[in-house]
């Protein structure tokens, strides 16, 4: 294929900087005949590494949607998803796992944290069914990061909401993959625990060069990017470098307003 003929994104990375993910020309859409919806219309963007991202949008936008496909959680129906160099609608059920098991981690809004475990277990789980060797230098940090030594012979139970969000991102920063994906991680807490959580992903891009790609809804939790993607009626409309919180929700409003008039 001639450069030429290379699609570029439309919201593309800073020149400088390396992609750690990429969508082009990405569609999803559910069901048939009356019942289908385009959850995404041709939507091309890119994810920088060392970066954290936030994608914004009214709900129902497709942001989750979006990372799904991102993530290898969803199949797409058209165009490309890549994570690094690997394109995933090429992998098979088996490859997308390993893809999914080595490469990326998750922080969702339930902390899916297995409550037999201790914070410790928990951490390591995903290392431990991997096969893989663990890092005690990347675990120390990771657990001093997220403020977890004195908890990790506690269970689930016994840690507050905001303690078991920590855990689960401690949990997808321990096994170093290439990117984090985090859908709503503060949605289940109060607004001091979700800035600790925030921190935490935000200290962890800064600190460990972790990519970190985020769903939220919440403008605050917005303004702890780098950047922000605002996707709209499954097509991503704006995009904000260094936002606070005002401008992501100014943003917003102003999104709202044109799709009351449109
Ligand atoms: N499994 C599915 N089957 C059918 N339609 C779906 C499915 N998942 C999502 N959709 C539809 O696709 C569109 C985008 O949904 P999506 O969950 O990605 O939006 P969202 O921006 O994450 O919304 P929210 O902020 O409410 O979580 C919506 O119209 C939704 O109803």
């Amino acid at each position: 294929m001639s450069l030429a003929a290379v699609p570029r994104s439309a919201f593309p990375a800073r020149a400088a900087e390396a992609v750690a993910a990429c969508a082009t020309d990405l569609s999803k859409v559910y069901g048939q005949g009356e019942t289908r919806v385009v959850a995404l219309d041709s939507v091309s963007v890119e994810f920088a590494r060392a970066r954290f991202t936030a994608i914004m949008g009214p709900s129902g936008s497709g942001k989750s949607t979006l990372m799904h496909c991102m993530a290898g959680l969803d199949s797409v129906t058209g165009g490309s998803a890549r994570i690094g160099d690997v394109e995933l609608a090429q992998l098979n059920d088996k490859q997308l796992t390993r893809l999914r098991r080595d490469r990326v981690g998750f922080v969702f809004q339930a902390f899916n944290l297995l409550p037999t475990l201790t914070a410790l277990e928990n951490i390591t789980l995903p290392m431990d069914i991997a096969g893989r060797r663990l890092d005690r230098e990347r675990l120390g940090r990771v657990v001093e990061t997220v403020g977890l030594a004195s908890r990790l012979g506690h269970r689930p139970a016994q840690l507050s909401g905001g303690q078991q969000q920590r855990v689960a991102v401690a949990r997808a920063l321990a096994a170093r993959p290439e990117i984090i994906f985090a859908d709503e991680p503060t949605g289940n807490l109060d607004s001091r625990s979700g800035a600790e959580v925030l921190g935490f992903l935000r200290q962890s891009v800064r600190a460990m060069n972790q990519t970190v790609v985020m769903v939220t809804h919440d403008p605050v939790a917005a303004g702890y990017a780098d950047r922000v993607v605002f996707l709209a009626d499954g097509r991503i409309v704006d995009e904000l470098y260094e936002p606070t919180a005002d401008a992501v929700l100014d943003r917003m409003r102003r999104f709202e307003a044109a799709g009351r008039t449109s």
